[in-house]
């Protein structure tokens, strides 16, 4: 690995759904496979096929044993769009029964870590890998203030059991919201 394994996070005002091909998006969910409300909710219209793959996982699992992990769907047919779907299970529950603040940062970081080993295991299959972009997750529905949760991330580290030595993965997350 070129770099030390942390990730470097750049804010940008814009649209998280117009991204080249191949890359891949993030968005916190929950265990229970809804997508209902908020961005997840414009996951599943844009992204139907994936909807449709994160809810089968959820059903497959119960949430305690979700939380903390990570579900990263390549590229569907569906909407034309060739985009990534990173899913990163950050809460058991969501609405009244979401997980505490507290709880939900806890889950952050380790489900951020699957996430990217699936990512640099794709690569080492040789699959394309753009653009690492991401909503200010947690931020919303779930109600935990995007420096918390962007702090989490960047003290992240990956070593060498998490990406193999010949990918390169991206370091570089880019949020996009909307304001
Ligand atoms: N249409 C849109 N386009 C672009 N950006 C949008 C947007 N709508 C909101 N944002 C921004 O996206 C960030 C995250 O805010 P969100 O509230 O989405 O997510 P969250 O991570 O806090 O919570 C996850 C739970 O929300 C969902 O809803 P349900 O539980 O299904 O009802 C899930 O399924 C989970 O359970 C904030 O910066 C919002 O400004």
């Amino acid at each position: 690995m070129s770099s030390q394994g942390t990730f470097r996070i750049t804010d940008k005002v814009g649209d998280l759904f117009d991204a080249p091909p191949n890359s891949v998006l993030i968005h916190a969910c929950n265990c229970i496979g809804s997508w209902s409300g908020g961005i997840a909710r414009a996951f599943r219209d844009h992204y139907p096929d994936a909807y449709r793959i994160y809810n089968a996982h959820c059903k497959r699992s119960l949430p305690e044993r979700l939380a903390g992990t990570a579900l990263l769907i390549a590229p569907r047919p569906d909407a034309g769009k060739q985009h990534y779907i990173g899913c990163v299970f950050t809460s058991k529950r969501f609405g009244r029964a979401k997980d505490t603040p507290a709880m939900i940062l806890r889950s952050t970081a380790p489900a951020m870590l699957d996430l990217m080993r699936q990512v640099a295991a794709e690569m080492e299959n040789g699959e394309e890998i753009g653009e690492i972009r991401m909503c200010r997750i947690n931020s919303g529905l779930f109600s935990v203030p995007w420096q918390q949760s962007k702090r989490v991330i960047e003290r992240l580290q990956l070593g060498e059991e998490d990406v193999p030595k010949d990918v390169e993965l991206p370091w570089e997350i880019v949020t996009y919201n909307p304001e």
